[in-house]
């Protein structure tokens, strides 16, 4: 589903991803994960071309991004990221249609409905504005938007990162959910190795724009992947293991 070709991104003397091949076949469930300015973000948005490469070649279902138009592309391609940015003006179904709405396409209430019900919301919130809302109803919302276009690939940019931990479980739980449920190619940006682990089939750690590993977790929690995703897995490790001896 998606091809990156020894994609390369500077910027100015920072070289952000720096020679990265690899392969997304349809369906699969990816983690990024890695340190802060490994990488990870300007590697996803280059699938939407929010990022242009300086080298290299990225395809989406066998066609070169660059031979697709922005809009087209970002149609077939949903995206979350954790400053939502709802249009605080708009109410909540508003919003959700805006990418149907850019391509000239009006969103029915119902079908807004529908896609709110999808992500655990009452359809109800349809009409309440943005700022009635809590910080994990607003991302439940940038979700509903990102599916509004019928996607085939998610792309997801810490999308959870503001959330207490008991709302982002649960919406980490929904959107592997929906992946399963709508048949998703999804690539998750996370900070927090527990959630690739748990939300994704295969776990690719960057480490200065460079793919260090590329595992999937039971490998990961085996041993594999080298010492900076062992490190990552670590810090997930010592917490369970530190919980399991209170428990005692
Ligand atoms: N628009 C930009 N202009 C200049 N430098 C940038 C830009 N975007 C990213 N960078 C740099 O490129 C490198 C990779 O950044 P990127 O945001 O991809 O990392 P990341 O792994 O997603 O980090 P984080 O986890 O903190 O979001 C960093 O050194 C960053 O400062």
């Amino acid at each position: 589903m998606l091809e990156f070709v020894d994609v390369e991104k500077r910027f100015g003397a920072v070289v952000a991803v720096d020679g990265v091949s690899l392969t997304v076949a349809r369906g699969a469930s990816v983690a990024l994960v890695g340190a802060s300015g490994s990488g990870k973000s300007t590697l996803l948005g280059m699938i939407n071309r929010l990022v242009e490469p300086d080298a290299g070649r990225i395809s989406f279902d066998g066609t070169d991004v660059r031979a697709v138009e922005r809009t087209a592309l970002r149609r077939r391609i949903g995206y979350v990221f954790q400053s939502i940015g709802l249009f605080p003006h708009m109410d909540v179904a508003a919003n959700v249609g805006i990418g149907p709405k850019v391509t000239g396409q009006s969103l029915s209430p119902e079908r807004a409905g529908e896609l709110l019900d999808l992500v655990g919301l009452d359809p109800a919130y349809g009409t309440r504005m943005p700022d009635e809302l809590s910080g994990g109803q607003r991302q439940r919302v940038g979700v509903a938007r990102a599916l509004a276009g019928n996607p085939e690939v998610l792309l997801m940019d810490e999308p959870f990162g503001a959330l207490d931990p008991v709302t982002r479980d649960a919406l980490g739980k929904r959107v592997r959910d929906l992946h399963e449920r709508l048949g998703l190619t999804t690539v998750l940006v996370t900070h927090d190795m527990a959630e690739a682990l748990l939300l994704a089939d295969r776990v690719i750690v960057m480490e200065s724009g460079r793919i260090a590993a590329d595992e999937t977790p039971r490998a990961l929690l085996a041993g594999a992947g080298g010492s900076a995703a062992q490190a990552l897995v670590a810090v997930p490790r010592a917490q369970a293991d530190a919980l399991e001896v209170m428990r005692r």
